[in-house]
């Protein structure tokens, strides 16, 4: 018979400096390789590892790669204050994914209950903690998120970040496709939201700058648009981007990581209060620091298809905003 895991008689062990890094949502399809990535990150000591189901499997696994973070598995409700208690930047990839036909917004009415609940127990266990928001529909649980802190007293705009980075990695590796240059040079602005029409990538203001046909433009527009939709049919009901989505949500997080330590210049893509245009969120560059999303850059020049876009975009974000904050006034 195979022993059990004891123990370890080991020796104590000074804290590692770095930062504590809680995932919610661990076991999932985009939490299990989000977790490896973040133990890869030498600005993690701390590993924190939640979900309702398979965390111990998830833990046991991750904390043996021979990197500095310290692993530890929180599993159901009952171990949530456990988990948060502590923590520097909580990372939320919990929630039902897209099956093919559904819209974003179709997953509100499960997502919607699960982001509270987890937001709860961020503003009781680490209410200064940074929230890298991933759990669909962005557009409305990044409002959600808000109404949760009000309601506790502990929301501060700068903390609360809707991710977005993989409509920015999508925009980046499509537009190097048509250019034939490698997507690491390559930086598209997307702003609005992540959903649809919501999301805008801003082809004029591309780095290095470049410019595309009409073709190229409507090419470029929908695809990146549709990126989210056009994994969820390829996988054909066995759920939504999960690896790409990792790797986007390790890059924001570890640029939130590098921010708090200090580093300047931090930039980022995500959707956050702001006062760029009339609606209380929407996703610009933003200015990453000590205190998160430190200033949210404008939107910068657009041109006529761009402007006539964003009017497209604001009309949808709205609605979704106005949901998220319905749902917590209800
Ligand atoms: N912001 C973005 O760009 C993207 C967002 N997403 C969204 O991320 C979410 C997760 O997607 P997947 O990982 O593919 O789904 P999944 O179903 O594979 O994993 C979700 C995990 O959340 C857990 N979970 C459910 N309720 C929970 C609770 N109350 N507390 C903690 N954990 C809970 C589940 O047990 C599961 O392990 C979805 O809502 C999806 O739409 C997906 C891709 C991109
Ligand atoms: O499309 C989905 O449902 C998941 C998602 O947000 C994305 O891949 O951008």
């Amino acid at each position: 018979m195979e022993e059990g895991v004891r123990p370890a008689p080991c020796r104590a062990k000074g804290g590692a400096p770095g930062f504590k890094v809680a995932v919610l949502g661990a076991a999932g399809g985009i939490g299990q390789p989000l977790s490896l990535l973040m133990k890869l990150n030498p600005l993690v000591s701390v590993l924190h590892l939640y979900d309702v189901v398979n965390t111990p499997g998830v833990t046991a696994d991750v904390s043996h790669m021979d990197t500095t973070a310290v692993v530890r598995g929180f599993l159901g409700p009952n171990q949530l204050e456990a988990a948060l208690t502590g923590m520097d930047l909580v990372i939320i990839p919990a929630g039902l994914p897209r099956k093919p036909g559904m819209t974003r917004d179709d997953l509100f009415n499960k997502n919607a209950g699960i982001v509270r609940s987890l937001c709860e127990g961020v503003a009781k266990c680490c209410p200064n903690a940074i929230v890298n928001l991933i759990s669909n529909p962005v557009n409305s649980t990044v409002p959600i998120a808000a109404e949760v802190f009000k309601k506790a007293g502990t929301y501060d705009p700068k903390r609360l970040l809707g991710v977005t980075t993989l409509d920015v990695a999508r925009a980046n590796t499509f537009v190097a496709e048509v250019l034939g240059i490698d997507p690491k040079d390559v930086n598209v602005p997307v702003v609005g939201g992540h959903a649809g029409v919501t999301i805008l990538p801003l082809l004029s203001q591309v780095h290095p700058p470049c410019s595309f046909t009409p073709d190229e433009i409507s090419y470029l527009t929908k695809r990146i648009q549709n990126g989210g939709t056009e994994v969820v049919e390829a996988k054909a009901g066995a759920g939504s981007a999960t690896l790409s989505m990792a790797f986007a949500a390790a890059k924001f997080g570890d640029a939130c990581l590098r921010a708090m330590r200090g580093d300047a210049g931090v930039v980022e893509c995500s959707y956050v209060a702001s006062a760029v245009t009339e609606l209380p969120f929407f996703a610009t560059k933003v200015r990453l620091g000590r205190a998160g999303a430190e200033e949210v850059l404008p939107l910068g020049p657009l041109n006529d298809f761009e402007r006539a876009g964003l009017e497209m975009a604001k009309k949808e974000l709205m609605e979704s905003i106005q949901k998220g904050i319905d749902f917590m006034n209800k």
